[in-house]
């Protein structure tokens, strides 16, 4: 099967071209896909596929994803399914560009929390309107050195995002946090943050599905809206261990903007052996 290969600051993917919906894509086998030594390697998979071939229904806050021609069906390194994926929908539009199935530079792509605009930026970079970003009141999680507060936030996904008063380096997260099951009935990723300039927040997270990673895109979107005042617009810059990305909240919405590269193509054997 063809494959690519991408990366949004350094939060990487396998991509896998499938427009006609013809892999029934297992858990074993996106596990098995994003193995870094058995496997290619990656935080997630991002099968390409046409929205009227994924054969799933696209209900509630999907359903806007009716409307796209190209859906980003997304799976966490440990094969569960996520919503959305704001460093992935970034790549997939630069792999739609690259690989000539998009010809605009303006396009929607169908995602489950629904259709997200991208436009390639003229520097290489992509914006992507991420949606409503909702605040759902505090949450907390046990770290591994410690307990954490937060803030509970819906980007589509879920998030904790918890402002730290020491340097992100410092804080331990070699270990899956420990999150309420009354707060988080789906799991979530958890990102710790802290305001280093005004408008400058340097953050690491935890990825549901993953672990630690470089960068996670709705993490970035959710720790920005944790630190602005409630009900406030802001412009948020975004340090995280793989890069850098900015985030626009204007009246509830967020707009995510940050490099996405795609960095090899091949062939690889399906199941991958293990
Ligand atoms: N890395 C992504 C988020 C991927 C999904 C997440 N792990 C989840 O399960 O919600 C991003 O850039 O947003």
């Amino acid at each position: 099967m063809r494959f690519a290969k991408g990366h949004g600051t350094e939060n990487d993917f396998v991509i896998l071209p499938d427009p006609d919906g013809e892999w029934d894509l297992g858990a074993a086998e996106v596990a098995a896909l994003c193995d870094r030594r058995a496997g290619i390697g990656g935080d997630g998979v991002l099968r390409v596929v046409r929205t009227k071939a994924l054969g799933e229904p696209l209900e509630g806050a999907a359903a806007s994803a009716l409307r796209c021609e190209w859906f980003m069906d997304y799976r966490n390194a440990d094969g569960s399914i996520a919503e959305m994926c704001g460093n992935g929908v970034r790549v997939f539009a630069r792999y739609l560009r690259e690989s000539g199935l998009v010809g605009d530079t303006v396009f929607e792509v169908g995602t489950r929390a629904g259709a997200r605009r991208v436009t390639m930026e003229d520097d290489g970079e992509v914006t992507v309107d991420m949606g409503p970003v909702t605040l759902l009141g505090p949450g907390s999680a046990e770290l591994a050195d410690g307990p954490v507060r937060g803030v509970r936030v819906s980007v589509g996904n879920p998030h904790l995002a918890c402002r730290v008063a020491r340097p992100v380096a410092e804080v331990d997260l070699g270990r899956p946090p420990v999150l309420r099951a009354d707060e988080f009935p789906e799991g979530a990723n958890v990102e710790v943050f802290r305001e280093v300039a005004p408008g400058l927040l340097e953050m690491r997270v935890y990825e549901r599905g993953a672990a630690e990673t470089r960068s996670c895109g709705t993490g970035i979107v959710a720790a920005a809206a944790a630190a602005t005042p409630e009900g406030e617009d802001a412009e948020w810059t975004v340090r995280v261990p793989g890069g850098v990305c900015t985030v626009v909240l204007q009246e509830g919405e967020a707009r995510l903007r940050g490099p996405a590269v795609i960095v090899a193509e091949g062939d690889v054997r399906l199941p991958v052996a293990r």
